[in-house]
């Protein structure tokens, strides 16, 4: 279990990202970028983060033919960052390029984690049956597509903290759970569907957490990342 969440740096521009960081003074973080902060900014995020001393999850969740993400693997392994990801939707050829891809393009033979995400945190049951015509129920895909990611040479995948505990029995304790969805008990679940709170994460078994807005939203965020941590610790 990493003692670090992640929070997720879903700002518009790097000066938005960076004056949220600011009073986190010297704290070493754990962060997200996602698609709103990367492909508006490109890879001078990741050079400036790098420059901080913050970890990195470079959450692109790549989803395309095996050949195009296997080379766009290749290339963003040159960006040293700590965690990548793409969808196991794409397939097991998919995921297998994106693992050789990464393997290719590692510096000094040190290759990010590369988890796969299975069904987005955002989609219920209900909506998964409606958009995406799935039949089984939401745990058996999750479930399905976590095996698919192992087998594809994946490290992990991204799941909900709900969906955590068949994955460990399924996959090993050593198969990252990274969950997203985290929201403290009174928080607003936003557009999330498949919540939990930190505390939840901790006992069921998450690898690590992943937290945006009730920390980047939140009146001090400094506290509500010190709240979130104790709680995902089991200090609070
Ligand atoms: O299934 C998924 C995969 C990724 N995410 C990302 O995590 C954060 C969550 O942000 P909150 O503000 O805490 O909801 C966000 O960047 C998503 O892109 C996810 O939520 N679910």
């Amino acid at each position: 279990m990493e003692k670090e969440p992640i929070i997720a740096l879903d700002f518009p521009t790097w000066k938005e990202a960076e004056q949220f960081l600011v009073p986190f003074q010297n704290e070493q973080l754990y962060v997200k970028v996602g698609m709103e902060l990367y492909l508006q900014n490109g890879p001078f995020i990741i050079e400036q983060l790098k420059k901080m001393n913050h970890r990195i999850f470079l959450d692109l969740k790549l989803h395309d033919i095996p050949n195009t993400v296997g080379q766009a693997m290749k290339g963003l392994a040159a960006l040293d960052v700590d965690i990548i990801n793409v969808h196991a939707a794409g397939g097991v050829e998919m995921m297998k390029k994106a693992r050789a891809g990464l393997d290719a393009g590692a510096k000094g033979g040190k290759r990010p984690i590369l988890l796969a995400v299975t069904q987005l945190t955002s989609t219920s049951e209900a909506a998964m049956h409606a958009d995406q015509l799935i039949s089984v129920p939401l745990q058996e895909s999750v479930l399905h597509y976590a095996k698919k990611a192992k087998e594809a040479g994946c490290d992990g995948v991204v799941c909900s903290v709900l969906e955590a505990a068949s994955i460990r029995e399924a996959c090993g304790e050593d198969f990252y759970k990274v969950t997203p969805g985290i929201r403290l008990k009174d928080g607003n679940a936003d557009d999330q569907q498949r919540i939990a709170d930190p505390a939840e994460a901790r006992k069921i078994g998450s690898t690590m957490i992943v937290v945006g807005r009730p920390i980047t939203k939140a009146a001090d965020p400094v506290a509500a990342y010190h709240q979130v941590k104790a709680l995902w610790g089991g200090q609070a």
